[in-house]
């Protein structure tokens, strides 16, 4: 028996990168958490405390600054290739680059009734991920959203399901749907309006759980992920994971009042988790597309 090391990677987590641009008064704001991990013959460092093969992490997070700068900030899914290219083609040693980014998006404050030029509000919507891989089997772009809340208020139910002796939950057909879903989809191409798609696969996603009368949170997801993959050519697959925020109606019986499905408790644990992943059967590998670093994407 011997011990060997496994895996490994390593770099600088959630940088937060800021970039402003402030060419004219209108100024314009990317507010970006940037993870970066290399991959690469680093055993030394851990076997033997030996430094030299590695790039330090403090050096990765001052190239992400200095890209931000000298590359300017667009989509997040390219920032992140030029990132992951520099390092596995620039730095001796490195032979993969996991990039992990967050997006938050922020709007434009209203003063007066009119768009200020340098002041926004922090929208309380989605955050938009990428993650993005380089080594020498290719390159891999994972686009994304979480905390992407939905509702809605009818138009779901859950019944006919399997019940034993432990089972009290009632049959519904008509019940509040809430969730903060997370999404990733697998880009099989870098020639992408990465700004267009990702507008595009949230307004198909929103539609679907709209729309569609769902017998199940599982269903829902099934129809959000083969939607989007009938939409965009270019994406192989899409994972998927959705809370289920349980919504209960209350008993308000001992106040001689009535509640037909107005007056909820908005549970907040446990929620049960459904998650899926949805795809082509002919999607071509993933390599280390999915193989995470700080978890950001
Ligand atoms: O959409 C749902 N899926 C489930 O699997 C489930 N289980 C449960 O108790 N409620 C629900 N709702």
């Amino acid at each position: 028996m011997a011990i060997i090391l496994g895996d490994n990677q390593y770099g600088k987590a959630e940088n937060r990168v800021v970039r402003i641009y402030r060419d004219s008064a209108r100024h314009e704001i990317r507010d970006l958490n940037v993870s970066t991990a290399l991959r690469g013959p680093f055993q030394p460092a851990y076997l033997e405390g030996n430094q030299t093969n590695v790039l330090p992490t403090d050096t990765q997070k001052n190239t992400a600054f200095a890209f931000a700068k000298s590359k300017g900030v667009e989509a997040i899914e390219a920032f992140g290739l030029e990132l992951a290219r520099h390092f596995v083609h620039d730095v001796d040693p490195v032979e993969g680059a996991r990039i992990e980014i967050e997006e938050y998006a922020w709007e434009r404050a209203v003063v007066d009734g009119v768009e200020h030029d340098h002041t926004w509000l922090r929208k309380g919507q989605e955050i938009r991920t990428a993650a993005i891989t380089v080594d020498a089997s290719g390159e891999y772009v994972v686009g994304g959203l979480k905390d992407l809340v939905l509702l809605k208020s009818t138009g779901s139910e859950f019944a006919g399901f399997l019940t034993d002796e432990y089972t009290t939950l009632q049959e519904t057909h008509d019940r509040v749907m809430a969730t903060s879903l997370v999404a990733q989809w697998r880009f099989t191409s870098t020639d992408v309006d990465w700004d267009d798609v990702y507008a595009g696969i949230k307004r198909i996603m929103v539609k679907e759980f709209a729309t569609l009368q769902s017998l199940a949170l599982q269903q829902t997801l099934w129809h959000m992920g083969r939607a989007v993959l009938e939409a965009y050519p270019f994406i192989a697959e899409v994972k998927l994971k959705a809370p289920n925020k349980h919504h209960f109606v209350v008993d308000l019986s001992p106040f001689e009042l009535e509640n037909p499905g107005e007056v909820f408790i908005a549970a907040d644990r446990p929620y049960g988790l459904i998650e899926a992943t949805v795809l082509r059967d002919d999607a071509p590998p993933a390599g280390d597309a999915w193989r995470i670093s700080a978890g950001l994407a």
